[in-house]
C-alpha cells in the first residue's frame, strides 16, 4: 500500500496583506488570526507576504541544480566540516532517535554571513560563522543570499504581529533579535517507494526546537498531527509560505502556544525540494515565560534559559557527528 495521509484545509491562510501599509485594525485582526493558530494547531500559511514569485522559483531552480551535483563534490562542503555546521548534510545525516535508517533527505543550511573578526565568531559560539558555498555556483550563493535576507525581513514583521498578539509591544522582540540566528536550510527529499515506516520517513517526526520557521515547498509532503491522532498534508499552495512555531516559542510564552509534530513524507514518486527559513534570538539572549502568558492560573513553568546554550544541546541531540564527535565538531 503506498503512503496516503488526509489532505485538509484545516491549517488557517492568513492574508498579510495588510502588514505591508493596512490600517492598524486589520493588523490587530492578523495579530488575533495567528494567536490563534498559534494556541490550537501552531501551524498557519501566509498569503500576499510580498516576496516576489520570481525569487522563489530562482531558489527551487538553483536548489535543484546543487543538489544535482555530484556526491563527491556537495561533500566537500559537508557541514561537519564547518565549525559553524554551514553547508551540505547527506541522506542519514539527521536521526531522530527512533528512525533506524537516518531521515531520507539531504541538505544545506546558511544562516547570516559573519566575518572572522566578530566577537561572537572569536568567542567560538556555535553557529556564528562565514557561510560556506558549494564551487563554480555563482547564481546559487547570489539568489541564497537575497532570497535569505528577505526572509529575514519578513520573519521580522512576522514576529512583530507576534508581539502584539501576546499584548506586548511590537517592538518586544527586537532587543532578543539584534545579532539573529537566522537560517535558510534547503533540503532536497528523494522519492520514497513502497510502505513507509518509522524506520526511515523523508523527514522524520519532530517539533522544531526554536521560534518560527517559514517552509516553502514545491510539492506536497509535509504533514501534521491533528488532535485526533492522524497526520493531515498541508495543502501545496505555492503563492504562501506554511509557518509554524518551534519549541522555544511554547516555552517563550509558557505553553500558551503549540509547537506540533510534523514530518515529511515523500510517496509522490518525485522529488521534493522545500526550503525552511527559521528565525531565532541572539546567541545571549535570555528567554523567560512572558509576563502577558503567566498569572495565578497559569504560573510560570519554566525557568529562564540563554539561547545559545539550549540551541547547543538540541542540535547534539539532532547530528549524528555531533553526538559521536562534539568537541571536534565544535573546535575543528
Ligand atoms: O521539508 C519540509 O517540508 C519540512 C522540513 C522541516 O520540518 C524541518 O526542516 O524542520
Ligand atoms: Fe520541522
Amino acid at each position: 500500500m503506498p503512503h496516503q495521509a488526509a489532505s485538509s484545509p484545516s491549517i488557517p491562510t492568513i492574508d498579510i496583506a495588510p502588514l505591508f501599509g493596512g490600517n492598524q485594525r486589520d493588523v490587530d485582526h492578523i495579530a488575533e488570526s495567528i494567536a490563534d493558530a498559534c494556541k490550537t494547531v501552531g501551524f498557519f500559511t501566509v498569503v500576499n507576504h510580498g516576496i516576489a514569485p520570481a525569487l522563489i522559483d530562482s531558489m527551487f531552480q538553483e536548489s535543484k541544480n546543487f543538489f544535482a551535483r555530484p556526491l563527491t563534490e556537495k561533500m566537500s562542503i559537508s557541514n561537519d566540516k564547518s565549525p559553524h555546521m554551514r553547508g551540505y548534510f547527506p541522506v542519514g545525516a539527521e536521526t531522530p532517535e527512533y528512525e533506524a535508517k537516518g531521515d531520507l533527505k539531504e541538505g544545506f543550511d546558511m544562516c547570516s554571513d559573519l566575518p572572522p573578526d566578530d566577537p561572537d565568531v572569536l568567542a567560538g559560539a556555535t553557529l556564528h560563522g562565514p557561510n560556506v558555498w558549494p564551487p563554480g555556483l555563482p547564481g546559487f550563493k547570489r539568489t541564497m543570499t537575497e532570497y535569505h535576507a528577505q526572509m529575514l525581513h519578513l520573519s521580522r514583521r512576522l514576529l512583530a504581529v507576534f508581539a502584539r498578539g501576546l499584548g506586548k509591544p511590537d517592538d518586544f522582540f527586537d532587543d532578543k533579535l539584534t545579532k539573529p540566528l537566522a537560517q535558510l536550510r534547503l533540503l532536497h527529499y528523494p522519492p520514497q517507494h513502497g510502505p513507509v515506516s518509522r524506520e526511515q520517513m523523508g523527514c522524520g517526526e519532530h517539533t522544531d526546537y526554536g521560534t518560527i520557521a517559514l517552509l516553502s515547498q514545491d510539492i506536497e509532503g509535509l504533514e501534521i498531527l491533528a488532535k485526533d491522532g492522524s497526520w493531515i498534508t498541508v495543502q501545496q499552495n505555492p503563492a504562501a509560505f506554511i509557518v509554524n512555531i518551534g519549541d522555544l516559542m511554547a516555552r517563550w510564552t509558557n505553553d500558551r502556544y503549540v509547537a506540533n509534530l510534523h514530518r515529511v513524507i515523500n510517496a509522490s514518486g518525485r522529488d521534493r525540494y522545500s526550503a525552511a527559513f527559521f528565525l531565532d534570538p541572539d546567541y545571549h539572549a535570555k528567554i523567560e515565560c512572558i509576563d502577558t502568558c503567566v498569572s495565578a492560573d497559569a504560573p510560570g513553568k519554566y525557568a529562564p534559559i540563554i539561547f545559545g546554550e539550549y540551541a547547543e544541546a538540541k542540535l547534539d541531540a539532532t547530528f549524528q557527528f555531533r553526538q559521536a564527535e562534539p568537541a571536534a565538531a565544535v573546535s575543528a
